[in-house]
């Protein structure tokens, strides 16, 4: 089954509780990134936010942390009502951070950049509740789909599958009802999408859309 996870980060901050309701009837998860201005060149939002949607959404929190120090905030996110955090492999101890988050009642996730080898994680796969695979360059939404990751997904689905595990392998970054056959057949189960949700006039309507489009991708896959 495939999960759909809008990124709040295409959706309009000065209305945000307004637009995620207005998706949540397509929505799985609600994707949150947070960006502190050193491990990407943005600011985005941080545990305030996240505990003010919280009031507003039952819907589960995905967040994503792209900082460069996430272990000093993972209580802060826990507190506010986030349900998962994922941290960078590139900021290190994974190890212990993948503890503590899952220490804290969070569902831990471990993400890694377009260019950053499969290998990296693969000691942390039994640590990890989910896998993050980057298909763009983690800072800012409405970036073009790199299809040059699509061997590592599949890559990442078979070490997976592999150990048994059941650790979720999302997708990140030029997610559209183009791409998500694509990444789907590539092993993916959660899809993150911002602008091709929120950038959209119907955000309820394109999630499905994307849904739409995964699951025809992996019936075909199926039946061939
Ligand atoms: O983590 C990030 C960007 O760093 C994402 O979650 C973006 O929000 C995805 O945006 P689109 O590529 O779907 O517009
Ligand atoms: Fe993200």
């Amino acid at each position: 089954m495939v999960l759909i996870a809008p990124s709040v980060l295409s959706a309009d901050f000065g209305n945000l509780a307004e637009a995620v309701g207005e998706v949540s009837p397509a929505a799985d998860w609600l994707h949150v990134d947070v960006m502190d201005g050193h491990f990407v060149p943005n600011l985005t939002i941080g545990p305030p936010v996240v505990a003010s949607l919280r009031r507003h959404s039952g819907l589960f929190f995905d967040c994503h942390l792209m900082m460069e120090d996430p272990g000093s905030y993972l209580g802060a996110f826990a507190e506010a009502g986030a349900n998962g955090c994922t941290v960078h492999v590139e900021v290190g101890r994974s190890a212990e951070l993948l503890a503590e988050a899952r220490r804290l009642g969070l569902q831990a996730g471990l993400a890694l950049n377009p260019e950053t080898p499969l290998d990296t994680v693969l000691p942390y796969l039994e640590a990890c509740d989910l896998l993050l695979v980057m298909t763009v360059h983690p800072g800012f939404g409405g970036q073009r789909f790199m299809a040059e990751v699509l061997p590592k997904l599949a890559e990442a689905r078979k070490a997976v599958d592999e150990r048994g595990l059941a650790v979720r392998i999302e997708v990140d970054g030029g997610i559209d009802e183009h791409t998500a056959g694509l990444v789907a057949r590539a092993g993916a189960d959660v899809l993150v999408a911002g602008s091709a949700i929120f950038g959209r006039e119907r955000p309820w309507e394109a999630a499905q859309a994307i849904r739409r489009a995964a699951e025809g991708a992996l019936a075909t896959k199926g039946a061939s």
